[in-house]
């Protein structure tokens, strides 16, 4: 048995890290900057980062096959060209609420991309409740909406055999399930399958592990918490030194590390200074076990 060992490899302060995705062919991890607006690229070789502006908040990006990136950005579906850093729009949701942005999202394993909407946040974890949606883009960049009526859309990810979303709305404090029709992108019967406990912080993003075992981070938790999907039960608490933990995926040799993305936004002097790494992105390793290679989007 290794030991845990965590270390922040990204010191800057993004304002809301977030969808870090291992991108195997130029061994980078890219992630985004929701509020800070950018699409940044780490790469453990050179230790260098490199990012790209763009005109909205950016909740999270997807590989795509043809290159470069799909993004869920402001309240549309884009493409973001990494080399020339152009950003072409693929198609456009809540169109009705101007207040809306796009947040959390992944590639599914057809290559569609699926990412949820919320509305902008007054402060952290605080917003008009009610105003997402759940949404995929297919390839042939048709969008269906799965449900409304979200707080604050977050996590998704699928089960290894490819038959159950995992979806989380931060503010219901669980991790829900739905049947998932891989062949044709649709969903249905939503239930809880983790509620989190006192203490743990709210639900956001996550990752599958090789095992079918969940990895969610909690924001205001300061942790990353393995969960079993099928039994309910938590089976794993991993701290870490910052607590507005916001993300996680697999990644490095074998997707045998993991990255946690973390934010700063709402956080006073006093709380920035006592947690100085807040906004940076961490590696942890000796987990024991591995994830799996993201999907790129087809279209
Ligand atoms: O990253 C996100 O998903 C949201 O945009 C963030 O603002 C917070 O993480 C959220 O408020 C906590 O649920
Ligand atoms: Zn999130």
């Amino acid at each position: 048995m290794t030991s845990i060992n965590i270390e922040c490899v990204v010191n800057e302060r993004y304002r809301i890290g977030e969808s870090p995705v291992w991108e195997e062919k130029e061994g980078v991890l890219v992630y985004v900057d929701i509020t800070g607006q950018k699409v940044c690229r780490w790469s453990p070789k050179t230790k260098q980062t490199e990012s790209v502006s763009v005109e909205a908040p950016v909740g999270s990006l997807g590989l795509r096959k043809s290159g470069g990136y799909v993004l869920a950005m402001g309240t549309s579906f884009s493409a973001l060209d990494w080399k020339d850093k152009k950003v072409t729009t693929l198609a456009c949701v809540d169109e009705d609420k101007p207040n809306n942005r796009f947040n959390d999202g992944k590639v599914d394993p057809n290559g569609r991309f699926l990412a949820g909407t919320m509305s902008q946040e007054i402060r952290p974890a605080v917003v008009e409740r009610n105003q997402g949606s759940l949404y995929t883009l297919f390839p042939d960049h048709t969008v269906l909406k799965h449900f409304d009526m979200v707080d604050i859309s977050n996590g998704v990810d699928w089960s290894l055999d490819h038959k159950t979303l995992y979806y989380i709305d931060s503010l219901s404090y669980a991790v829900d399930a739905l049947d998932y029709d891989v062949r044709t992108g649709k969903s249905s019967n939503r239930r809880h399958v983790y509620k989190l406990e006192e203490g743990e912080g709210i639900p956001d993003g996550m990752c599958i592990d090789a095992e079918g075992k969940l990895w969610v981070a909690c924001y205001n938790g300061g942790r990353v918490i393995r969960i079993d999907p099928q039994t309910g039960k938590r089976l794993q608490t991993v701290k870490l030194s910052v607590d507005k933990t916001t993300s996680c995926c697999f990644g490095g040799a074998d997707y045998s590390e993991m990255y946690v993305t973390t934010a700063c936004d709402g956080m006073d002097e006093e709380q920035r200074q006592r947690q100085p790494q807040s906004g940076g992105i961490f590696k942890i390793t000796g987990l024991g076990v591995k994830g799996i290679p993201p999907n790129e989007f087809a279209g």
